[in-house]
Order: C-alpha cells, then sequence, then structure tokens
C-alpha cells in the first residue's frame, strides 16, 4: 500500500482528523458566537473571552491578547477564539483590524501546554494541532480588511511569524522578534517560510528562521519586518492616533486595495501553509520536539 509521504495532503488519516477537527471548532465557534456580536458591533464591546479581548471603536476592531500571567502564550482555545473574532471583524462595521498584547508581551507564541494532559504527560495532538493551525492560518490569509499589528512587546514563534500576513506592523522600541523553531524542534509556520525570505532577502530570514537569531525593534524594521518603531514612552498615543486617521479612509477602497494585492499570492500561500503544516506534523512527532518540552517544563530551558 502507498504510504503518504510529508506531502501529501489527501491521506485518509488527515481527512478524517480534518472532520473531527472541523466538527470540534464548528461547535466551539457556534457555542461562542451566541454571546458575540459580531456583525454591526462598531463602538462596544464586540465579543469577550477570557484570555482574547475584542473590542470595536473608533472604526477600528481590536483583537488583544489578554493572559499575561503566561505572557500572553496562545492556548488551543484562543486559537478558536481568534478565528471567531476575525470571523466576526470581517463583517462588521469596523474599517481595521488591530492585534495587540496585554502586558510587558505582546505574546509568547503557542502555548507549549497545549500538548500537555493534567497529569503533565505529553499528548498526542499532533495531527488536530496541524488542522487547526492550517486552518488558523487560512482565517488570517482570506481576512479581507486592513490588518494591523501593535506589537508592545516581545513577540516568540507564531505570534511574529503571522507578522508576514498583517498589512502593517507598528513596534515599541521594547519589543523583539523571535522566532526559536530549531531550539523547539518545531519548524517555521503561518507563510513564514515564504514570506520571510521574500521580505528580508534568505540570508536574513536564515538567521531568523534556521539559527533563531532574536530581532530588536529597530532590526525587523531594517528588515521588512516591522512598518515603524516608536518609543516604549510615546507609543500608545501615537500609533492610536494614526489608526484613527486611516480609519476615516475609504474602507471600500481599502478592501479593494488589500484585495488586489493579496490575490497575486493567495494561492501561493494556501500551498505554504498546507506544506508548512504537513512538515510541522512530523516535527511534532520528533524525540527533538518532546526533548525541547520536558525541558522547557523542567524549567531547563527558557528563550
Ligand atoms: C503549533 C503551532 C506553532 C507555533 C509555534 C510557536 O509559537 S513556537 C514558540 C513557543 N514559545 C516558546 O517557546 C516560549 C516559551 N517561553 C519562554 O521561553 C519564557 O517563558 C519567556 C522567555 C517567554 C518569558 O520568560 P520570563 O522569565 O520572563 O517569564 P516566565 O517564563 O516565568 O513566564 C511566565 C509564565 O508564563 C508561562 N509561559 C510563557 N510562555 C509560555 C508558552 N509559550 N507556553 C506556555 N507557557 C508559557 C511560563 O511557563 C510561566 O508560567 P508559570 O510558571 O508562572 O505557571
Amino acid at each position: 500500500m502507498h504510504k503518504p509521504g510529508v506531502f501529501d495532503f489527501d491521506n485518509k488519516a488527515k481527512q478524517d482528523a480534518r472532520k473531527e477537527t472541523a466538527m470540534d471548532l464548528k461547535s466551539s465557534l457556534s457555542s461562542s458566537e451566541t454571546s458575540s456580536q459580531g456583525k454591526g458591533g462598531a463602538d462596544k464591546k464586540a465579543q469577550e473571552s477570557k484570555d482574547i479581548l475584542v473590542t470595536s471603536e473608533d472604526g477600528i476592531t481590536t483583537i488583544t491578547f489578554n493572559r499575561p500571567s503566561k505572557k500572553n502564550a496562545i492556548s488551543f482555545q484562543m486559537y478558536k477564539d481568534i478565528m471567531l473574532a476575525l470571523k466576526n471583524a470581517s463583517t462588521d462595521n469596523s474599517v481595521i483590524t488591530v492585534f495587540t498584547g496585554v502586558g510587558d508581551y505582546y505574546s509568547s507564541g503557542n502555548d507549549l501546554r497545549n500538548f500537555i494532559n493534567d497529569a503533565g504527560e505529553i499528548q498526542d495532538k499532533v495531527t488536530m494541532c496541524a488542522v487547526l493551525l492550517r486552518e488558523f492560518v487560512n482565517t488570517f490569509i482570506d481576512f479581507p480588511k486592513p490588518l494591523v499589528a501593535v506589537v508592545n512587546g516581545p513577540a516568540v514563534g507564531i505570534a511574529v511569524t503571522l507578522l508576514g500576513l498583517f498589512d502593517a506592523v507598528y513596534a515599541s522600541d521594547r519589543a523583539t522578534f523571535h522566532t526559536p523553531f530549531i531550539h523547539l524542534g518545531q519548524n517555521p509556520e503561518a507563510c513564514s517560510s515564504y514570506t520571510f525570505p521574500k521580505m528580508m532577502g534568505s540570508a536574513k530570514a536564515a538567521e531568523m528562521l534556521l539559527f533563531g537569531k532574536k530581532l530588536t525593534a529597530r532590526e525587523a524594521w531594517a528588515q521588512g519586518l516591522v512598518t515603524e518603531v516608536f518609543p516604549e514612552s510615546t507609543f500608545e498615543t501615537e500609533v492610536w492616533t494614526r489608526l484613527k486617521t486611516y480609519a476615516k479612509l475609504s474602507p471600500n477602497g481599502m478592501r479593494v486595495f488589500k484585495e488586489l494585492i493579496r490575490n497575486h499570492e493567495r494561492q501561493k500561500l494556501y500551498t505554504v501553509n498546507a506544506e508548512e503544516c504537513a512538515v510541522g506534523q512530523e516535527r511534532l512527532k520528533s524525540e527533538e520536539w518532546k526533548d525541547a518540552l520536558r525541558n522547557f517544563l523542567s524549567r531547563k530551558a527558557k528563550l
């Protein structure tokens, strides 16, 4: 019998898992939806979940990582909440959608405890994780309005790689950008294996993605990952003043221009996302990854 290779996306196991996860996501999204007010919900709290806050004001829907005690690490539930928030933001009255974080971090990336059960054992969530991740990243690829990151502090892993799918990234000079996949036995995701070399050139992208070099905000700006860096003392005031001005620009114009830009490479991004998730699925079975996870949990390893 044909053994599916890493890039064979159509094998039955993946399809079954995709069905399961799709059902799981559907029920999770619809149960949150009953309490959300997505459509037309400008100028009020649009949706509430414990770790992801969503507000809509002055033409801007803001999705905020709100888990400061864990440096805004992203749990599986948060991935689902973010997808729901983006789905609602795509049809609400707002013009621009913004991501930011509460506390000293923007986000420390994927919650490494996503893979641990209550007894502290590593769980096999490999296929489920790949399916969730693929759907999550596709939601960013397809988001129709201008998407802006207000990076208030350090960003790690998927919180960094996703930025390649944003339209603008404003950073405090306190922010750092770190993709330590080599130390984690994982691989670049969120289309960064394509967007980063395109953005910064292959030599600079390799330092980040292959060698896990942490960039300061100014280095990230010099390499095209960040639009502009602001001093921490004036960051919030300057950025929000600017965003409120941008939110008065033509919403239809911005949608059409964004679609024009995205359509040049939408199919390419879907393919890259699928490939990265398939490779990631293999990486999450590796001993390297399990060792990295054990080291983090036993507090032997920190970035
Ligand atoms: C599959 C999808 C693909 C995604 C890939 C990625 O994103 S790859 C990137 C994956 N990301 C990483 O590899 C980052 C791993 N994290 C770190 O290396 C460090 O925590 C730090 C450098 C972010 C902050 O160091 P610091 O000394 O300033 O603070 P602190 O360490 O005391 O943290 C406070 C609390 O937050 C907790 N917590 C924080 N982050 C995470 C997390 N991601 N997960 C879980 N928990 C996390 C931490 O355990 C602690 O909890 P406790 O003990 O109070 O219950």
